[in-house]
């Protein structure tokens, strides 16, 4: 069993119920460094998982069926073809043998197309439960071809730790080692989807980022990636206003070290030196926005 994953109490009679951990995915750097044939763009970015995250169970069932829940979940209730279930489809077909059915369910705590990866953390957590429950034995690193024919981010979000992604999300290499820290989430509750950023994006192409081996504390941190930017930052402003807004609040906030947009938005983060004083700054932000403060998982 990962440390990830949990084993739940029995789900009636159907048998036990399994859990798996959906972590936010945050881009402490994003530079577009070109452009394939295709389109996709190509990226160099260093992610980080927060301990914001949704929940993905199951328990076994008749057929493949997923029910939602959870504070964010309405939107998805109308949606007919769910991250969760493309995922659980996908690694069903690659088995290529009769498997048990299961009921998932998803509890949506994210926001929707927020540049946090929710749906690909979703997918991603998925796979590791499905993978398990069927006894497939594929593993997390087996998954990472699968995981990208759901999504960019679906590989970084399989094994949810600190990670330098680059191609179009594939290429996965070890992050920095990095300091404990904190981090502010705020979005402005406006759902962002990432084809039209990366449409609306201008100007050269980035070069890679130069990363240390690591970094000793927090504001060593802060300072080496305040020389780093997320290129999809202008073009989400553009087409999302109040993205300059969040940054200015949270840049604001007493004890912030850094604030940058996350993804293509429009959730931006704020970096501080611990997390619980993280937890107490996101108290200060409007209400009405969507806002979480607390811990980045260790590698
Ligand atoms: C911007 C990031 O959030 C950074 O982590 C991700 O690269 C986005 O990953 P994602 O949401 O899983 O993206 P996908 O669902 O694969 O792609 C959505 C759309 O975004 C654009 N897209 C996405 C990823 C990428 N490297 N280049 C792109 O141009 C494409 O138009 C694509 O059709
Ligand atoms: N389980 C899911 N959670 C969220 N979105 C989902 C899910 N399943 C399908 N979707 C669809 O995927 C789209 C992108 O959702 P997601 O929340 O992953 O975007 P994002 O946070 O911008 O991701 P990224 O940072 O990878 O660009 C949504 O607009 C929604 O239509």
């Amino acid at each position: 069993m990962t440390p990830d994953s949990t084993m739940g109490p029995p789900a009636g009679a159907a048998g036990p119920a399994l859990a798996e951990t959906a972590r936010a995915k945050i881009n402490l750097h994003l530079h577009v460094t070109g452009r394939r044939a295709d389109g996709y763009h190509l990226l160099d970015s260093l992610v980080v998982f927060a301990e914001a995250a949704d929940t993905v169970t199951l328990a076994p069932a008749e057929g493949l069926s997923l029910t939602i829940g959870g504070p964010e979940g309405g939107v998805l209730a109308a949606e007919p073809d769910n991250l969760v279930l493309r995922a659980a489809r996908l690694l069903a077909e690659v088995a290529g043998r009769p498997l048990p059915g299961a009921a998932l369910h998803l509890e949506k705590r994210l926001p929707v197309a927020s540049g946090i990866g929710g749906g690909s953390a979703d997918a991603a957590a998925a796979l590791r439960a499905l993978d398990r429950f069927w006894g497939l034995g594929i593993g997390v690193a087996g998954l990472e071809a699968l995981a990208l024919r759901l999504g960019a981010d679906v590989p970084v979000c399989l094994a949810s730790r600190p990670a330098r992604m680059a191609g179009v999300g594939e290429l996965l290499s070890a992050a920095p080692r990095l300091p404990g820290f904190g981090l502010v989430l705020a979005n402005p509750r406006v759902s962002l989807p990432t084809p039209p950023i990366f449409a609306a994006r201008t100007g050269p192409f980035s070069p890679p980022a130069v990363l240390p081996e690591a970094w000793t504390d927090a504001a060593a941190m802060a300072s080496a990636l305040r020389e780093l930017r997320n290129d999809l930052e202008p073009p989400a402003i553009l087409l999302c206003p109040a993205v300059a807004e969040v940054l200015a609040a949270l840049r604001a906030l007493p004890g912030a070290l850094l604030a940058r947009m996350s993804g293509s938005g429009a959730t931006c983060f704020a970096l501080f030196a611990e997390a619980e004083a993280a937890a107490r700054a996101a108290e200060a932000l409007p209400p009405a926005w969507w806002r979480w403060g607390g811990a980045v998982r260790a590698a």
